[in-house]
């Protein structure tokens, strides 16, 4: 399966707007009774704003006009308390909605790491941690922003727009048709414009994650592009990057900021052409002064909402840009599922068997074409050949890394696909060509993904270390169980590092090891060591050792050699050696 998310730019375009706003509010379904508070909140506050001008008029032909000013006053008041009633209800929901907005922020970001966390390797192999880093902080944060910012306010000045477009109609509808008609023009104007906008801020976004995605390799990577003086190199790239993402933001800030000119053109337009009619009439003796003042009041109040809907458009049109990079991580499934056992499971007394395997990575050529192979309980073997054979990755067919792209894997005479990975990863055991530690200490890092001693205390656990013949591998830290272990495993050297990897999968006691060049930054003399305990795991653990020193593998029961698409039996250590010295390399 193709996990390679930058493909899927330009599927989000297909969908129209209504389908993306009910999408997104989908998300906040579960917030019905806030929702419908901050709704209310917002229609107290439009319909409150929209009688003011309605009764500033009123006053204005009523009283002022006849100087009676203690109607003034009265009104004053009232106007002072509706203002004020609107500005507590413009609070509430703005606290409210801003609480929708960051739980939905909470969830989402939740529901992507949990998603990313189900997928399998071919998902990162594909993907850049920056990139998906930028998902995960960046576009999320988007629409937290439209919930909490801007969804109540589009409500809200729709509101008032319909309440303004009415009040112009009915005090009278000539002047009041024209005064609405230049909105027709900005109707026409964002629909031909608002694809656009969508496709410059997902431009947008893109290149952030591009960002994200160079600086995360530049800083996962110091040690090597200070040792080759690569800064030069790594900031000409982060600059492209930085440029780029300048470049987008440009055109993104054009396309969100596009309709504020053209909009406010259609509101003075509105403006003159009410002015220049509500004059004319007043000079017919149909209208009045204060229904002027209302009109053009009305005529702003039409405007300023559709103004402002216009960034809160632009912002819609981000949130979807957001929320289409969210929701195809989203969408993605596993293709490593647990299937139900086939048909055919038989018992079977070799642990683990490839039937026809063949396998490629992704858009690769293939690396395995038709293996057959057995591994038996309790036997050693080796796999050798040369650098890019094809090694680690039968490994990971093992290990279930992958699943094969024809043929079958079974464990225990069952389809391998058909154990859940907490059950596959307690029988195999893989110590990765690079392993990875967590921050934290050597006792957290070796009982990483361990049920089996979660609870135990540090003299539990030494024992448990004992009996396992690893209590000479922790002597080597310092600090034994409690030895620090920076990010990443900095702090501890590589070999160290290998050490800890060891000490995890030997205390899982699973029933299949396998060992990726484990023991390739080791001393030999600890080599040694390693051996002797691998000589003592329960004589049912079968071992699978991946191996360039040859002599590392001298007491396997069986070598296999590894390379141009085949795993082919090699006989004796001399054979494999020949093979290696005199095969035809597949790289
Ligand atoms: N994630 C990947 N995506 C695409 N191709 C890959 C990937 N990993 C390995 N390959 C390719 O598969 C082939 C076999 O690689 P593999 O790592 O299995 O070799 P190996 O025998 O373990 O090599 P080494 O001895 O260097 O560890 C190589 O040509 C490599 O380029």
């Amino acid at each position: 399966m193709n996990y390679n998310l930058n493909k899927y730019t330009g599927k989000e375009h297909k969908t129209s707007n209504y389908t993306a706003f009910r999408n997104l509010l989908q998300l906040i379904t579960h917030e019905k009774k806030n929702l419908v508070v901050a709704l209310l909140a917002i229609l107290v506050n439009s319909t409150l704003n929209l009688l003011g001008p309605f009764l500033i008029g009123y006053t204005i032909d009523h009283y002022v006009q006849h100087k009676q000013y203690h109607g003034v006053l009265v009104f004053s008041g009232i106007l002072l308390c509706m203002y004020l009633v609107a500005l507590f209800t413009s609070f509430f929901q703005t606290k409210l909605m801003g609480g929708v907005g960051q739980r939905t922020l909470f969830t989402l970001r939740n529901a992507i790491f949990s998603k990313i966390q189900q997928l399998p390797v071919a998902f990162f192999n594909q993907n850049k941690a920056g990139d998906l880093i930028s998902r995960v902080n960046n576009d999320t944060d988007k629409l937290n922003q439209f919930f909490s910012q801007s969804l109540m306010q589009f409500v809200g000045n729709i509101v008032t727009m319909i309440g303004a477009g009415v009040f112009l109609l009915i005090i009278n509808y000539k002047i009041g048709i024209a005064a609405l008609a230049p909105a027709l023009l900005i109707l026409v104007f964002t629909r031909i414009l608002s694809p656009w906008i969508k496709r410059k801020n997902a431009a947008n976004m893109k290149t952030v994650g591009g960002m994200s995605a160079e600086i995360q390799e530049s800083l996962s990577n110091f040690k090597v592009i200070v040792a080759f003086n690569r800064r030069d190199y790594f900031r000409k790239r982060f600059n492209e990057a930085n440029e780029k993402n300048y470049t987008t933001a440009l055109g993104a800030g054009l396309a969100n900021n596009i309709f504020l000119p053209f909009y406010a053109m259609c509101a003075s337009i509105a403006q003159l052409l009410v002015l220049t009619g509500g004059i004319y009439l007043i000079s017919q003796g149909e209208f009045s002064i204060g229904l002027l003042v209302s009109y053009l009041a009305y005529a702003t109040y039409f405007y300023n909402p559709l103004r402002q809907l216009a960034t809160l458009w632009a912002n819609f049109q981000v949130a979807m840009a957001g929320w289409d990079r969210i929701s195809e991580i989203l969408a993605l499934e596993t293709d490593l599922v647990t299937v139900p056992a086939a048909a055919g499971h038989h018992t079977s007394s070799a642990l683990l068997e490839f039937k026809n395997v063949h396998f490629g990575y992704p858009e690769g050529r293939e690396i395995l074409h038709n293996i057959n192979l057995s591994l038996e309980k309790g036997k050693t073997y080796a796999l050798v050949g040369p650098t890019g054979g094809g090694k680690t990755t039968t490994a990971s067919l093992i290990a279930r890394l992958y699943d094969p792209t024809q043929g079958t894997v079974l464990l225990n005479g069952k389809d391998i696909r058909g154990y859940d990975a907490d059950e596959r990863s307690m029988m195999i055991g893989f110590i990765l060509q690079e392993p990875f530690l967590f921050t934290g200490t050597v006792k957290e890092n070796i009982l990483y993904g361990n049920p089996m001693y979660k609870d135990y205390s540090n003299e539990q656990l030494t024992e448990v270390i004992r009996e396992a013949n690893l209590e000479k591998l922790l002597a080597i830290f310092e600090e034994g169980l409690e030895t620090k272990v920076a990010s990443g495993g900095d702090g501890v050297s590589l070999g160290q590092k290998q050490l800890i990897a060891f000490m995890r999968a030997v205390l899982r006691k699973p029933d299949l090891l396998i060992l990726d060049e484990a023991t390739a930054n080791i001393d030999t003399v600890t080599e040694q060591l390693l051996g002797e305990i691998l000589g003592k795991l329960p004589a049912s653990t079968t071992r699978v050792i991946i191996a360039h020193r040859l002599n590392t593998i001298e007491n396997a029961n069986e070598i296999f050699f590894v390379n141009s698409g085949e795993v082919a039996r090699a006989g004796s250590l001399e054979n494999a050696m020949e093979k290696l010295l005199h095969g035809v390399r597949m790289s």
